[in-house]
């Protein structure tokens, strides 16, 4: 059975197709940088332990048009992987929120669409995106089962002081204001991989997903404690085009004394902001090159960056009384080591201490990057977001 993964990001899409139950990956991809200069999707096909991958450049606007040359690239032209759409039995979608609704993976109906349609407004870098893809895989893949996995539902298991804000109860009964927290399905993955490794069985990880959207999150014994994206993915680190946290007081004074409309603030903290607001581009690559040509913003974005995590690493060490194992993952967290470096300094405090040349030349698999003096692990695991969407979407998809 084939099943394929559509995995939007506010920046990017990426996709698996996966032969169940092996679990065999027959060919991935991604279109990167959607809608700024120098998009491109990058195709690659498994062929027997062999890996052939093809990059076709050119403007990629928006998501829908990127699901739209991946569909043609699956199924036409010399790297294509399936002879008709009816060889694919599930589509298994990444849904980043999902309200209080979902715990689990769930079979999309017309009802499930109308709740991730609900929670547009809450998520409008991503969930408008996802249900584009829905709509199309569904009008490409009539055969198939469509399978939603959320974002949110790693995080359930939050308790109650952490998911809470300090609001009076009835905008938590009657509007669901509270944390709901995102990336579960990364932070899963990761944080289940950092178990296997450290091999005990009670275990205190804190994982740090850096892509273009950012969240860190506290996992005891295997369950988020907490994370620090909330009722939407805009609250704590800093990200590509999102602030992260930034005092409610500031929305209400551009509101009071500078006009500022609902869509006006929404889209500064959503697209205006982070690293693209301070330093210029929401792209880190971008931002790196800005500083190797001593650009002052962009030397002070990637500071505060930095601040921001290490800041929640020390919260969340108080929170998991202890820490065993710090995982960096997402694009940023296992291709920069220079972000690594600069999280990781100065907490030996934390028993947190970086081996530099292990982590200035790391590449690839999970690996351990810490000293050997250090206390806390530090490791570096890729995500695969699509391989765990595939694995919880096989139950469904038969
Ligand atoms: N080699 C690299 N060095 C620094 N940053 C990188 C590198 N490769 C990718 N990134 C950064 O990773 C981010 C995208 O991460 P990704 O996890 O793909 O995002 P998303 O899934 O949220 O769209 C971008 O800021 C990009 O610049
Ligand atoms: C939830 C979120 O921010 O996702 P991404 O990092 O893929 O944009
Ligand atoms: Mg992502």
């Amino acid at each position: 059975m084939n099943i394929l993964v559509i995995n939007s990001g506010s920046s990017s899409l990426k996709y698996q197709l996966f032969k169940m139950p092996e679990k065999a990956p027959v060919c991935s991809g991604l279109a990167e940088r959607i809608g700024i200069e120098g998009s491109f999707i990058k195709h690659t096909v498994y062929n027997k332990g062999e890996k052939q991958s093809i990059e076709a450049p050119g403007f990629v606007a928006d998501h829908g048009e990127a699901l739209k040359q991946v569909l043609a690239l699956l199924t036409e032209g010399d790297y294509a992987v399936i002879a008709s759409p009816d060889d694919i039995a599930a589509v298994g979608h990444r849904v980043v929120h999902g309200g209080e609704h979902f715990s689990g993976p769930t079979i999309i109906t017309e009802e499930v669409k109308h709740q991730i349609k609900k929670l547009f407004s809450l998520a409008p870098l991503h969930n408008p995106v996802n249900y584009k893809c829905i709509e199309v895989a569904e009008q490409t893949f009539v055969n198939a089962k469509q399978i939603a996995v959320f974002d949110t539902a790693f995080h359930q298991t939050i308790p109650e002081q952490a998911y809470r804000y300090a609001i009076p109860e009835s905008y938590y009964k009657e509007d669901g204001i509270r944390v709901y927290g995102f990336h579960g399905t990364s932070h899963k993955y990761v944080s289940e991989q950092a178990v296997n490794w450290l091999g005990q069985k009670e275990s205190k990880i804190i994982s740090v997903h850096l892509g273009n959207g950012c969240s860190i999150t506290a996992i005891k014994n295997g369950k988020s404690v907490d994370t620090s994206m909330g009722f939407g993915p805009l609250s704590g680190l800093m990200m590509g085009t999102r602030s992260g946290d930034i005092d409610p007081s500031v929305i209400f004074h551009l509101m009071e004394h500078s006009g500022y409309t609902l869509s006006q603030l929404s889209t500064l903290v959503n697209k205006q902001s982070g690293l693209l607001g301070v330093g210029g581009s929401s792209d880190m690559r971008d931002i790196r090159k800005m500083v190797n040509e001593g650009e002052k913003a962009a030397v002070l974005a990637i500071k505060l960056y930095a601040y921001r995590i290490k800041k929640f690493i020390g919260a969340y060490a108080a929170v998991l009384n202890g820490i065993d194992a710090i995982v960096f993952t997402a694009g940023v967290g296992e291709n920069d080591s220079q972000m690594r470096e600069a999280v990781c300094s100065e907490l030996e405090y934390l028993g947190i201490e970086l081996d530099q040349e292990l982590n200035a030349t790391y590449k690839g698999e999970l690996k351990e990057i810490s000293a050997v003096t250090a206390k806390v692990k530090i490791l570096v695991i890729p995500t695969n977001e699509e391989y765990e969407i595939a694995h919880q979407c096989f139950g469904l998809a038969g």
